[in-house]
């Protein structure tokens, strides 16, 4: 299995290339900077995409190179070849320097771009959009891992992996429900936080629309720093649960700067777009590009100054989040269901989540909510939290200590696996700055980066400590009130 772009013979021989760093690690591939010795020894990016683990989905492998050999736009990564070296297929492609917006977002914008920033990338990804829906092709997985950025700014959707043309008759009848007028895909492809509600419920088949609310899902992520119910881990299954992973902070806290961040009224509204449950409602790629919040949009040179100044390479940002990972000692996988602390979490469901328009949020709905949703997404209750009679801020304050309905021995059971969660992650957060402080073969450049990694980090141990303290207080006094009755 190899293609080839005809502009410039790329080798297909992985002799003819040498890797130089591990830029990149997806779920079933691996990023290189790499080298093609006989062109100059020009840079490249390779996608070594492990086979096996891409299971069954070699076709839509095949479907992403024949795709990418076809399409030609400024805003759209063409790959310069692809072939097979051993159980992997390497996909050389052109380097783009500044990677993915979700690797910079996760290094150095921990809360978000900037409004001018994200009209500026996003009004080029619709720009590729409307070439790409034109074609007849869906990208099926916009989000901003798959947005790379190269040294002069230039902004270009990437990752075809999952794109689907609805003229690709090799994707058979499984892939089209062909009983609507319009061709329908009903195969479920994506990640979960960006997918599309009628994605999920394949039955009803999606189309191009699905893509848009992808790209709202992503104006979120790029607006937040992540996407939103990302404190929710995701399963293959769509089976999203929270058991030893819930953390109080996730749910419950927010930064002092993203409470504090305001967005412009034409964010809110072309987001609520795309996001509106009903996908015919939702603009088409054209339609956004005239919407006021694209308006006033800059170049790449923008994105150069206020995006890529004094970022760390790529290479560098990935080994940073390599060495963070380090710090989640003992883990677990999160599809894990039988967990083996035996610790058994009351779980309750959640039956979809609704766009808060005004606080700029997805949110989850519980099904006995009495509020009248405005734009509810139903996932059949795929999604499920613990049940212990908290669901937020607002709906916990006047009950904790009064009685009116809660259940006390519910609400300690799982303050005290709060406190845990908190526990684990000081613990974490401790060994990790002891690891990094014991480490004498850092680089100079690289150990300064790391303390500002490492002062964050303290921050937000001392958040955790303020709160570990009132939750232990909460304790203290819920159990005097059990005790008492
Ligand atoms: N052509 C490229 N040039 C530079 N960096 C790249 C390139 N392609 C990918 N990367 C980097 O590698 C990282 C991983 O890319 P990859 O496409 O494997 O994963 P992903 O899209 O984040 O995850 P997945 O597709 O598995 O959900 C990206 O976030 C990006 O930083």
């Amino acid at each position: 299995m190899s293609h080839q772009t005809k502009e410039e013979d790329y080798p297909l021989d992985s002799n003819c290339y040498k890797i130089v760093d591990e830029i990149g690690k997806g779920v079933s591939a691996i990023v290189y900077k790499a080298i093609c010795i006989p062109m100059n020894s020009s840079v490249v990016a390779i996608k070594a995409i492990d086979l096996e683990k891409t299971r069954a989905d070699l076709d839509s492998v095949r479907r992403e190179a024949k795709t990418n050999a076809l399409l030609r736009h400024p805003n759209i990564l063409k790959a310069h070849c692809s072939f097979a070296v051993e159980r992997r297929l390497w996909v050389v492609m052109p380097f783009m320097s500044g990677g993915s917006l979700q690797s910079i977002i996760a290094s150095s914008f921990p809360d978000g771009l900037s409004e001018p920033c994200i009209a500026t990338v996003l009004k080029e990804i619709l720009s590729a959009l409307s070439y790409l829906h034109g074609q007849g092709h869906l990208h099926r997985d916009i989000k901003a891992g798959n947005i790379l950025i190269d040294s002069n700014g230039v902004v270009k959707l990437a990752d075809f992996g999952v794109s689907a043309s609805i003229y690709d008759s090799s994707i058979g009848t499984s892939g089209y429900s062909s009983s609507s007028s319009s061709m329908r895909l009903t195969d479920v492809a994506g990640t979960p936080y960006w997918m599309a509600p009628e994605v999920i419920h394949s039955h009803t088949g999606y189309s191009f629309k699905a893509d848009i609310w992808s790209f709202g899902i992503t104006a979120l992520e790029l607006a937040h720093g992540r996407p939103p119910l990302s404190h929710l881990p995701p399963s293959k299954s769509l089976t999203m649960k929270i058991t030893k992973r819930f953390r109080f902070s996730d749910h419950y806290e927010e930064t002092k700067e993203s409470k504090n961040r305001r967005f412009s009224k034409a964010f809110k509204d072309m987001v609520g777009l795309c996001l509106d449950q009903d996908p015919s409602k939702r603009p088409s790629p054209e339609k956004l590009l005239k919407h006021s919040f694209f308006r006033n949009c800059k170049g790449p040179d923008f994105l150069v100054k206020n995006v890529l100044h004094g970022l760390p390479s790529v290479e560098q940002r990935f080994n940073e989040t390599k060495i963070l990972k380090l710090g989640d000692f003992g883990e677990e996988d999160e599809d894990d269901e039988s967990s083996s602390s035996g610790e058994i979490v009351k779980q309750r469901r959640i039956s979809g989540w609704n766009f808060n328009e005004e606080g700029f949020e997805l949110e989850p709905v519980f099904p006995s909510d009495q509020t009248e949703s405005v734009k509810q997404v139903t996932f059949g209750g795929e999604i499920v939290i613990p049940e212990n009679g908290i669901k937020s801020h607002d709906q916990q304050g006047g009950n904790a200590g009064g009685g009116g309905g809660v259940d006390k021995a519910a609400v300690l059971e799982h303050l005290l696996f709060l406190k845990k969660s908190l526990d684990d992650q000081r613990q974490q957060v401790l060994q990790l700055i002891a690891w990094v402080r014991g480490d004498e073969t850092v680089e100079n450049n690289r150990e300064e980066h790391l303390m500002q990694v490492i002062e964050k980090l303290r921050v937000e141990l001392e958040n955790e400590k303020k709160k570990r303290y009132s939750v232990e207080m909460e304790v203290e006094f819920l159990k005097l009130q059990h005790c008492n009755e």
